[in-house]
């Protein structure tokens, strides 16, 4: 029975053709399915570098390239081009089953065999070489083909291995350039078991067997198992998260089985959102028929959880699929448990009614304890711990906490009446915080026979709460494929510093990192980790995470930063700066604007306003804080206000000589903020200031 294969790079080219054209390409596809490919008259080239490269006749001037093994029943399909250019792209590659990886390779044999002879002719005037002190047994267990180590042995600079980066096979490309950088073979191969869908890699790889080595490639080329999926994926050109996952990514996603709860960490833009989703749907797909929601896929807010409904839905329109598996920010689930048991909704206290009784508090102690000391020793030690009483809290650990204060002091007695007082007045009012439900959604799930979930899966959990952890514990039993849940330590933006194995979430084994951006530009990405200032953040697995590995192989401009004189110049700025890239063809929705406060949310909005630019939802350029930026992605991204009296925000920071370590991790925090500002950005990245620059921009 024939197989089908499709290189994800087709796609791109698929969904710019006229649509007789894609209806020509269907038609051809379909023959494939229908077992009647004798009649797509696969056409051999001549002289060909690979004797299996074929082209198909699609309309009289357009063809498709496959490769099609002379053994087996496979047939890949590259490419649909023009009648000349698919001949010339035809005609050129070679295909390689990388010796090492067992990955499939491609490079441009013609194209290398064109630079050979100036290659040559540059090293002949030199004896250096740049693989000079690399021996070709590492080259060759690196994966580096025997057919390229001449041409390989002829470079002389960077730059000139820079100039076959489009030639050669990628795996080996970045072998190639790990070593020239100075890396050892060890160094090099640490790298390169990115590409490995399994921890190790194959024990036998056959040249001829393509169906291997097309699965051990999952980011590139994807089998097709019939024409339903196959117009799945043409229905979708442009997602191609939906299809083509990273090594790393697969290996995660659709392990058929972790033994307890998983942790999957890496930076900004590398697919842990779409690594969630893709879990979600093969958790739902294998679960017994039933008619109950037994997934819980959860985030941090309304907003980010609606983003990964939709997403849901474009993965996958399997209504019984979808119906397994619920998709509800963390608040709104505790919500639902509390509200199920007390017959109605919690009463939430609002955010300037909250911080009004924590001020009071702080005058209760005549000053001498602040209002943010007292607000975080209630969240970040009492509710975090969960203590529940005056004597607990006399006599706990505080980690985490800069202050020290020794247990039983008068200090310590002190917070403990204001914190009371607080409790006290939120009773009286009935009102509560999200957080205080979600401890009380908890205590509730524990008394249940059953929890509610087989499976849940976390987004953005770096950010949530010690309650909300534990809440989420107690929605699963504890099992193999209990918990999956994605972080990124250097997006945290919020004061919760978790460790989930003191929660009873037990990660050790099971914590995976991704690394490469799908999202943004080497350039946008470099520039964004500089705000962090190297300082590593500490992961809920208790590791640090430096962001080592943390790349993106796409290029673009350097982001860039416009000075103003003041801030109604700055907004003429951002409207001249918003309409250029209008003007270039980007929609509107697709332009993000980040700022520290909702005070300039609103001053921009109405410049936007006044100046004609739509900014309202669903289609305008979208205004918003940096917090409210979480998660999300725009083409192009504009930071405004990076101040100094802005950014980092003067109210966010506990004074430094109160608590100079609080002073410290509020700082980090607002760098991070401005680094999920800054990394939201795909393809263009500018940030404003009117006066002096924010101290992390210099
Ligand atoms: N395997 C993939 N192939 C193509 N695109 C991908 C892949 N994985 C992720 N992407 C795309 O990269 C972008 C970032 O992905 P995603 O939102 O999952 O990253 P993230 O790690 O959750 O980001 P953040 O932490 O910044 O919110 C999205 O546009 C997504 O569609």
């Amino acid at each position: 029975m024939p197989r089908l294969y499709i290189d994800k790079e087709f796609l791109p080219g698929y969904a710019k053709l006229e649509k007789t054209v894609q209806r020509a390409v269907d038609k051809a596809l379909d023959m494939f399915g229908q077992h009647t490919h004798a009649g797509l008259h696969l056409e051999k080239l001549r002289n060909p570098k690979d004797q299996r490269i074929r082209t198909i006749r699609i309309t009289d001037f357009w063809r498709g390239v496959v490769l099609a093994p002379e053994q087996g029943d496979e047939y890949l399909l590259l490419t649909v081009l023009p009648h000349d250019k698919a001949n010339a792209f035809a005609t050129s590659k070679k295909f390689t089953v990388n010796q090492v990886l067992g990955v499939l390779e491609v490079r441009d044999q013609t194209a290398l065999e064109g630079f050979e002879p100036a290659l040559a002719q540059v090293a002949g005037a030199t004896a250096d070489r740049l693989f000079d002190r690399v021996n070709d047994s590492d080259l060759t267990r690196l994966g580096v083909d025997k057919e390229l180590l001449p041409i390989v042995r002829l470079l002389t600079s960077e730059d000139h291995l820079l100039a076959l980066s489009a030639l050669l096979p990628e795996p080996q490309y970045n072998a190639l350039v790990a070593l020239a950088s100075g890396m050892s073979a060890e160094e090099a191969w640490q790298e390169l078991s990115a590409y490995l869908v399994d921890a190790e890699p194959p024990e036998t790889i056959d040249q001829d067997d393509l169906a291997a080595a097309i699965e051990r490639t999952p980011d590139r080329y994807v089998s097709v198992s019939g024409p339903e999926e196959l117009a799945d994926i043409l229905a979708h050109p442009f997602a191609v998260w939906r299809v083509f996952l990273h090594p790393r990514q697969r290996r995660v996603a659709y392990r058929p089985s972790h033994r307890g709860p998983v942790l999957v960490s890496g930076g900004a833009g590398t697919g842990k959102t779409v690594t969630v989703l893709h879990r979600a749907v093969f958790l739902a797909k294998r679960l017994p028929p039933g008619d109950g929601k037994d997934i819980l896929v959860t985030t941090f807010t309304r907003g980010l959880a609606e983003s990964l409904a939709e997403q849901l839905r474009l993965l996958v329109d399997d209504e019984a699929v979808l119906a397994r598996i619920d998709v509800l920010n963390v608040d709104r689930f505790a919500n639902q448990v509390v509200s199920a048991a007390e017959g109605g909704h919690p009463d939430i206290v609002d955010q300037p009614t909250y911080t009004r009784l924590w001020q009071a508090a702080s005058r209760a102690t005549g000053g001498a304890l602040s209002a943010s000391f007292l607000q975080s020793e209630w969240e970040q030690v009492i509710l975090a711990q969960a203590l529940p009483d005056r004597d607990a809290y006399l006599g706990c650990d505080r980690p985490g906490r800069g202050r020290p204060v020794r247990t039983h002091s008068p200090t310590r007695q002190q917070a403990w009446s204001a914190i009371a007082g607080v409790l006290d007045e939120l009773r009286r009012f009935g009102q509560r915080t999200h957080w205080q439900v979600a401890e009380q959604a908890a205590e509730l799930l524990a008394k249940r026979s059953a929890p509610p979930y087989r499976h849940v899966l976390v987004d953005e959990g770096q950010d949530l709460h010690p309650t909300q952890w534990r809440l989420l514990r107690r929605a699963v039993a504890r099992g193999a494929d209990d918990m999956f849940i994605v972080s990124d330590p250097n997006q945290r933006i919020y004061a919760n510093q978790v460790s989930l194995a003191r929660l009873g979430i037990e990660v050790r084994g099971r914590s995976n990192r991704l690394t490469v951006s799908y999202r943004t530009t080497h350039e946008i990405l470099s520039w964004s980790v500089r705000m962090l200032a190297g300082l590593p953040a500490q992961g809920l697995d208790d590791a640090e995470d430096t962001l080592a590995g943390y790349h993106s192989p796409m290029h673009g401009r350097r982001p860039v930063v416009q000075p103003f004189p003041d801030r109604y110049a700055e907004q003429e700025g951002i409207v001249t700066k918003v309409r250029e890239w209008l003007d270039a063809g980007v929609e509107p929705h697709a332009v993000g604007i980040a700022v520290r406060t909702t005070a300039k949310v609103k001053e921009i909005r109405a410049a936007l306003r006044d100046a004609g630019i739509p900014n309202t939802a669903p289609s305008g350029v979208r205004v918003n804080t940096m917090h409210k930026m979480k998660g999300l992605e725009y083409r192009c991204v504009l930071v405004a206000g990076v101040d100094a009296g802005t950014v980092p925000a003067s109210a966010a920071l506990t004074p430094r000589d109160e608590d100079p370590v609080a002073h410290g991790q509020d700082l980090h925090r607002e760098r991070c903020l401005l680094f999920v500002a800054c990394t939201r950005a795909r393809d263009a990245l500018h940030l404003t200031h009117a006066g002096p620059p924010s101290p992390f921009l210099t």
